[in-house]
């Protein structure tokens, strides 16, 4: 290629945002008022600009903004050039803090999180550069459409001081069957994701259970973010037999998720103890997880949740999707990467709808949901546009907010201060 024809990065701009959120429970503690996120902005010496998404946390940023400043001058053609720059910016790095999740994930690969959001936006670039949505250089889409679950959440009636959001309270089976009812009928979801690890165990099969009877044909699924010991998750796995596609990450860590593996029929997922490349052979030895649940942000980036893609179909696993809060440059980029992974054919989770519709980084319209599933863009490159007026009001909340000092658990309010990912709850 000559060098007229490389799209070289001259510039990148990373701009923390935080956007409300509501007050969604988990193993952890509860959603603060605002989550928090980064929108990253690569322009290039031929005048283009590619966007990526990525956590918002203090550590993170610092780590996007160094890396951003070794990327001047890489052609965004060269994938490897920025794995390459994001490594170099790391190579003092003490490695802490900077998960930019809710203290669960704990083990991902640094690089992999800090590079995932150039290199989305470098596939943004590279697009627009040749006339052709990401999907296309991620190999081709074998779907237009992408389905997503819907992704249900124990909660509080509001934030205290803020008691009336519009979803209402869902502490108990009911409560999460009008939940449910109402984001399917607004969304046309055709799976359900429970997040659970909040009640006991046995409260949380009642839920399932009644969200089985009120919704006979859709597939459910189950989460508790380890917060069950073996033997509870044994428990709960042999009742919930035949009741739900997959158990997520029931128990901490690939030995007793393992151990659990062996004594129930149903698959096992998880986006807690397989988080990296490195954890793959000794789950694959143990055969401690059938399902894996790719998460672009913490696995490197489009390109490298296709390789895992790959090597969950060598080794007969299937493969998901994992998410957190986020925005529309996230949906995009999640959206071209299931459309174009043949082997990635569960409902993908989101927390989209948990979003206020209005507060979003790109200008609305592109992504809408249908039937539970999401028209893959075909405008070159991720197919969103940043609003850079929304993004300048989201970043002043972030300024505003109070929320950006807190360490990177970012976004949750912890209940169980000494809440630590491998000690199970129950
Ligand atoms: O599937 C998961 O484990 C998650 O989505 C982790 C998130 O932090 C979720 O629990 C949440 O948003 O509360």
């Amino acid at each position: 290629m000559s060098d007229t024809e490389k799209h070289r990065i001259s510039e990148v701009r990373v701009t923390p945002v935080a956007f409300r959120d509501l007050p969604l429970l988990n193993s952890v503690g509860v959603h603060e008022p605002f989550a928090l996120r980064s929108v990253v902005e690569v322009v290039t010496d031929s005048g283009l600009c590619g966007l990526g998404e990525s956590y918002g946390d203090l550590p993170h940023l610092r780590r996007l903004e160094r890396a951003g400043q070794h990327l001047v001058g890489t052609d965004v053609f060269d994938l490897n050039g920025v794995w390459r720059g994001v490594n170099e910016s790391l190579a003092a790095d003490s490695g802490v803090g900077g998960h930019g999740m809710s203290g669960m994930v704990t083990d991902s690969s640094l690089a992999d999180r800090v590079v995932s959001p150039f290199e989305v936006a470098a596939l943004d670039l590279q697009g627009k550069a040749v006339g052709r949505p990401v999907s296309d250089l991620l190999g081709g889409a074998v779907r237009d459409r992408v389905a997503y679950s819907a992704y249900l959440f124990y909660k509080w009636a509001g934030h205290p001081g803020q008691e009336d959001d519009e979803w209402g309270a869902a502490l108990d089976p009911d409560g999460l069957v009008r939940q449910a009812r109402r984001i399917i009928d607004a969304y046309g979801f055709g799976a359900i994701k429970l997040k659970g690890g909040v009640l006991p165990p046995e409260e949380e099969i009642e839920a399932v259970r009644a969200l089985r009877a009120a919704f006979p044909g859709l597939p459910l699924r189950l989460d508790p973010n380890g917060a069950w010991s073996v033997a509870s998750s044994v428990k709960v796995g042999q009742e919930l037999d035949g009741v739900v596609e997959y158990l997520e990450d029931p128990t901490p860590g690939i030995e007793g998720m393992a151990r659990v593996a062996r004594e129930v029929s149903m698959p096992l997922a998880t986006n807690m103890c397989v988080v990296a490349f490195k954890h793959l052979p000794p789950a694959v030895r143990q055969d401690a997880v059938q399902v894996v649940l790719s998460d672009h942000h913490f696995w490197g980036g489009l390109r490298r949740s296709q390789r895992l893609g790959a090597i969950c179909e060598t080794f007969g696993m299937g493969l998901s999707m994992h998410s957190n809060s986020h925005l529309g440059i996230s949906l995009a980029a999640m959206t071209h990467l299931a459309s174009a992974t043949p082997n990635l054919d569960y409902a993908c989770d989101t927390h989209w709808p948990w979003k206020d519709p209005a507060e979003d980084v790109v200008v609305p319209g592109a992504l809408t949901f249908e039937d539970g599933a999401v028209a893959v863009p075909t405008a070159p490159g991720l197919g969103v546009e940043l609003d850079r007026d929304a993004l300048a009001r989201l970043h002043e909340q972030y300024l505003t907010s109070g929320i950006r000092e807190r360490d990177d658990t970012a976004y949750m309010r912890r209940f169980r201060p000494e809440f630590d990912p491998t000690v199970p709850r129950w």
